[in-house]
């Protein structure tokens, strides 16, 4: 079977790991019966599956939740110091992941892949799919069911509905007011985990923790926010409740977690003998920050290696300032200097020393010191894993939702660099590249895309209509000097092309207020 993500995936390409070893026979399919089978290629779960409590559920299982937050449950469970931990996925939008887990048990594989080699595992935390558009009350019989202690979510920063700047939601869209009209079959998270805890309350069952697991900042208020605002607008009462008394921890996530393509999931049959509909492939880097704020029990995830601290902030700053948007900036000027891949992209010295620079000169002075963090060790290992041929991470990935990324990772730290009265060339290069790129190039997952790449090309290289949306730019487009930089950017782009226009900004010296 081929899911439609992996269908739309392309061939391996060149420089991708390629299978040395020879084709391992017979390849088995994965499932609970085989797992004896696979124990001698890849590390299995040897815990009691069947003894797992349900206690998460988790939004939207991507490739991300399965690399990050299901391998620290399932190194939890593997550890045998908590069985109370198994996850729960439901699905909103697309029915591929349920067709590909439920004929293997919710079982799969994840490898890790550097350039030193890789190591794979399956995991089995992972107790049950539910494709939630099928089976609503079923959805919310879980999340009902005391054993139920914390919800955790990967839907995307498009999926929160938020304005950058006010950070309130915007309740007017089409899913949101089905929610409400009818709160027993939901379309979004929020409808479930609101319509969930109304019921708990009523029932007097104590209410869960909701985790966001998405790059935005203070997912956690982020996430209130948009709980506690849809609920007020059903009952007062409730939203009094879930204020006071649910947990909203905001989280600092990290893996580089790609696409799988057909071609990888034929490779891993080939090189481990198992059959997984959908594996994962990530790099070995992975870090996740909690903040310490659970309502209904903390997961014992520290002993796996998850921090929990005070305040997530400087953690979430350091990682979506310098990766995210270093990952959109290099996503737009890779794509147009011709690149597929990111670290196809690095090995280019010219591009190299932008991203560099990019982070050193204009975004580290605007960061809080994270506590125990070295910022300059932790900027060199950021320009290796962007350099990891091993999981050929493509630069299209790093293009979608360009709307939601761009304001919310690269924005901010210019709009924080005018304010110091500092012009940041780079940052500013990369807007250029955005606005280049959207007039080339469509735009992916972008509810705004359509409009902004209108503006764009009626705009050539006068930047002004594309700023004028203010629900991305604010107000940054009444600010003359950055307007101008801007224009000048974008010029060069169009006439001298995208290296030349890079080389130039580089000599510009950084003027970031330290
Ligand atoms: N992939 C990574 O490297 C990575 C790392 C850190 C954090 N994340 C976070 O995880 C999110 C998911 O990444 P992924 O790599 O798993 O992507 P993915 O494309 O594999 O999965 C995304 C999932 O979210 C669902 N989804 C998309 N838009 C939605 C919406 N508006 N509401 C509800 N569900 C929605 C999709 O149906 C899919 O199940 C990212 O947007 C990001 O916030 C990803
Ligand atoms: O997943 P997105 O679309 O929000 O962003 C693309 C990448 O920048 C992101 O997935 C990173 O790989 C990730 O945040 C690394 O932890």
């Amino acid at each position: 079977m081929t899911t439609p993500e992996l269908a739309l995936g392309s061939p391996v390409p060149a420089g991708a790991p390629r299978t040395t070893a020879p084709a391992v026979a017979p390849v088995h399919p994965l499932s609970e019966k085989t797992l004896g089978l696979h124990g001698e290629r890849l590390t299995v779960p040897t815990y009691d599956r069947a003894g797992l409590t349900p206690a998460v559920v988790h939004f939207s299982v991507g490739g991300f939740h399965r690399a990050h937050q299901l391998t620290y449950f399932d190194d939890l469970a593997q550890l045998d110091i908590s069985a109370g931990w198994g996850v729960v996925g439901v699905g909103l939008r697309h029915r591929s992941m349920q067709e590909a887990l439920a004929p293997q048990d919710h079982l799969y594989t994840v490898v890790e892949r550097s350039p030193d080699g890789e190591r794979a595992r399956v995991v089995g935390v992972l107790t049950d799919y539910l494709f939630a558009p099928d089976a609503p009350g079923a959805v919310l019989d879980r999340l009902t069911d005391p054993r139920t202690r914390m919800v955790t979510m990967t839907i995307t920063g498009a999926g929160y509905h938020l304005d950058p700047h006010t950070g309130a939601m915007d309740l007017s869209g089409p899913d949101l007011q089905r929610d409400l009209a009818d709160p027993a079959r939901p379309c979004t998270a929020f409808g479930y985990i609101v319509e969930a805890l109304d019921r708990r309350r009523r029932a007097g069952t104590p209410p869960f923790t909701v985790v966001s697991c998405d790059n935005m900042h203070r997912n956690g208020d982020a996430t209130r926010a948009a709980v506690v605002g849809l609920a007020r607008q059903r009952d007062e009462v409730l939203a009094r409740w879930i204020t006071d008394r649910v947990g909203f921890p905001s989280s600092m996530v990290d893996r580089i977690t790609p696409q799988t393509t057909a071609d990888e999931r034929a490779e891993v049959a080939r090189r481990y003998g198992v059959d997984d509909r959908w594996p994962v492939i990530t790099e070995p880097f992975s870090q996740w920050f909690i903040e310490d704020d659970f309502c209904n029990g903390r997961p014992p995830l520290d002993a796996v290696g998850v921090r929990f601290v005070p305040d997530v902030a400087p953690y979430e700053l350091m990682k979506t300032r310098l990766l995210n948007a270093g990952h959109s900036a290099l996503g737009y000027l890779g794509t147009l200097a011709g690149h597929v891949r990111i670290d196809e992209l690095m090995g280019e010295p010219l591009f190299a020393a932008y991203a560099a620079r990019f982070m050193d000169d204009e975004v580290t002075p605007l960061l809080p010191q994270p506590a125990g963090v070295d910022l300059t060790d932790y900027k060199a290992v950021l320009l290796q894993r962007f350099a990891n041929p091993a999981i050929a991470d493509r630069l299209e990935r790093l293009c979608r939702r360009g709307s939601t990324k761009v304001a919310h990772h690269v924005l901010p730290s210019l709009r924080e660099s005018l304010d110091r009265g500092s012009r940041a060339p780079l940052l500013t290069l990369a807007v250029a590249g955005w606005i280049r790129y959207l007039q080339l190039h469509e735009p992916a997952e972008d509810e705004l895309g359509p409009r902004l790449q209108a503006l764009a090309r009626a705009g050539g290289t006068d930047p002004r209509p594309v700023l004028a949306v203010r629900p991305v730019f604010g107000n940054l487009g009444e600010h003359p000097a950055f307007v101008a930089d801007l224009e000048r950017a974008l010029r060069d782009l169009t006439a001298d092309g995208v290296r030349a226009t890079v080389a130039a900004a580089l000599t510009r010296p950084g003027t970031v207020a330290r």
